[in-house]
């Protein structure tokens, strides 16, 4: 919102300020004018959320010579609804509607008034399409439907066609429990025949959606409404010459074959100083071996992956990395979509699997001599959704971390997407916008105000 602060900092405006509020109908502000009268030097502040009838706006000026204004600005940082610093002045707005404003050491403000009331609501923007992939066919459409629900809007969920049984099951589960049909629905059917008629249809408000390379086709052609894309990616697992390497092998395994490589946040490339490299590339060797392969129902820990064509371009990137000379750590073997386990070392730029995604069991190993060209490699991805670092140089690590282009970055343990609350990204093709409950919510709504104009000069009369 635009305010034009600067002019109601001068101490006689506020007076008059204070006196327009004090005339002005709302009892609330009426109570909140006294306040400014009587005590102008106030000491703390406490309105509690109850006792507020309309939301409002409360400008506070700090002086330099008052509080603290760096604690200050730490205490109320959550409900800070916007904030500037003008002359030495601070002007903070404090969103009063949904928060309460615990009293509190809050320092002294030399000054506070109100000088224009606001109610700012969230409001849902509609029918949310939600489009999972189909590696987490439920978690990842729960993900979308709860904030979208929570926000007041209905869902449309399409699942993957391999994750559809588990998405209709679910979506019969809410309408047994009382959901009005209309509010969530799940229409199914191969993306390619139906995706466009779903994410370009003038009744959806927002889409929200995880999976490959289709998403960066959907953000072309959706038009004008928020888009929330979880991406591929080519997770960079950095590992120095001081990194703990069990630790790392370790996560190695769990990060690049759990689900047989089939997860966004996989461990997909390994960049390893070379003076470090034969014993990390034996120690990996030496795990794999143990990794026990074969149908999902003997509960192996490679199973095949989802489809031919998926196994089929696995293959693609593996024949050419041999073609060009990487070293195969294992021998490679294929049944139907079933493969085994393969680290391919000594693997270079000009190889297709040191920058593709192969979703499978098949995991690159880069030999590298420097820092600088680990996060060169990882930068140069146009992949940025999560990496990791192994070392025991901590104040490195964030260096590092600082500057890889990447959403996430984990320091001595693989990629991962975490709790669901946590805010989950990626940067370039990895994704548009933040994952999370919260980060969610806020996608799906719509800040609208209703400004209660004053008797007193404000931009709206401008
Ligand atoms: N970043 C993340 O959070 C995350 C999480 C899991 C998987 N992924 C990524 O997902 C990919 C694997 O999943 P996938 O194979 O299911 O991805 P995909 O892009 O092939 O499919 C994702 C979803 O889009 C649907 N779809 C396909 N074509 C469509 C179209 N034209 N319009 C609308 N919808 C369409 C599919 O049916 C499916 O539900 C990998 O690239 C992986 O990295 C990302």
């Amino acid at each position: 919102m635009a305010f034009d602060y600067c002019s109601v900092y001068n101490i006689k405006l506020l007076h008059k300020a204070a006196a327009i509020l004090k005339e002005h109908r709302a009892p609330m502000l009426n109570v909140l004018s006294k306040r400014l009268r009587n005590r102008l030097k106030m000491q703390s502040l406490k309105y509690e959320e109850q006792t507020l009838e309309i939301s409002g706006v409360l400008i506070a000026f700090l002086g330099m010579k008052g509080p603290n204004t760096a604690s200050l600005q730490r205490m109320v940082s959550a409900i800070v609804y916007e904030g500037y610093c003008h002359d030495g002045i601070y002007v903070i707005m404090i969103k009063f509607s949904r928060f309460r404003i615990v009293p509190t050491s809050l320092a002294k403000p030399d000054m506070i008034a109100f000088f224009m009331t606001t109610r700012q609501i969230q409001i849902p923007l509609g029918v949310v399409l939600a489009i999972p992939p189909f590696n987490y066919p439920v978690n990842l459409a729960v993900s979308k439907i709860a904030p979208a629900l929570i926000a007041g809007n209905s869902i449309v969920l399409k699942p993957p066609t391999q994750g559809a049984v588990a998405a209709l099951h679910m979506v019969h589960c809410f309408h047994l429990a009382g959901f009005p049909k209309g509010l969530i629905s799940c229409v199914t059917g191969k993306g390619s025949e139906i995706g466009d008629f779903l994410t370009m249809h003038p009744g959806v408000s927002c889409i929200s959606f995880t999976g490959g390379d289709t998403g960066i086709a959907i953000s072309k052609k959706a038009g004008m409404i928020p888009l929330q894309m979880e991406l591929g990616g080519k997770d960079a697992c950095i590992i120095l010459e001081d990194g703990d390497l069990d630790l790392a092998a370790a996560n190695i395994i769990k990060g690049g074959f759990s689900y047989s490589g089939q997860r966004c946040t996989a461990v997909k490339v390994i960049l390893i100083m070379e003076s470090v490299a034969d014993t990390l590339v034996e120690k990996v060797k030496a795990k794999v071996a143990k990794l026990t392969v074969g149908p999902p129902e003997d509960d192996c820990d490679i199973t095949p992956v989802v489809t031919e064509s998926s196994a089929n371009f696995i293959e693609g990137l593996v024949m050419d990395a041999k073609q060009k000379g990487a070293t195969f750590c294992q021998e490679y073997k294929r049944e139907g979509n079933l493969i085994w386990p393969l680290l391919l070392d000594n693997v270079r730029p000009d190889m297709r699997i040191a920058w593709e995604e192969p979703f499978g069991p098949v995991l690159p190993v880069i030999r590298i001599n420097s820092i600088e060209e680990a996060i060169h490699h990882s930068n140069a991805s146009n992949f940025g959704l999560q990496g990791c670092i192994f070392t025991r140089d901590i104040n490195k690590a964030i260096l590092i971390s600082d500057a890889m282009e990447t959403g996430t970055v984990q320091i001595n343990s693989a990629p991962a997407r975490g709790p669901d609350h946590f805010p989950f990204q990626g940067l370039k093709d990895s994704g548009i916008g933040s994952q999370g409950i919260t980060n969610s919510i806020n996608m799906m709504t719509k800040i609208k105000s209703t400004v209660i104009n004053l008797p007193t000069p404000s931009y709206a009369m401008g």
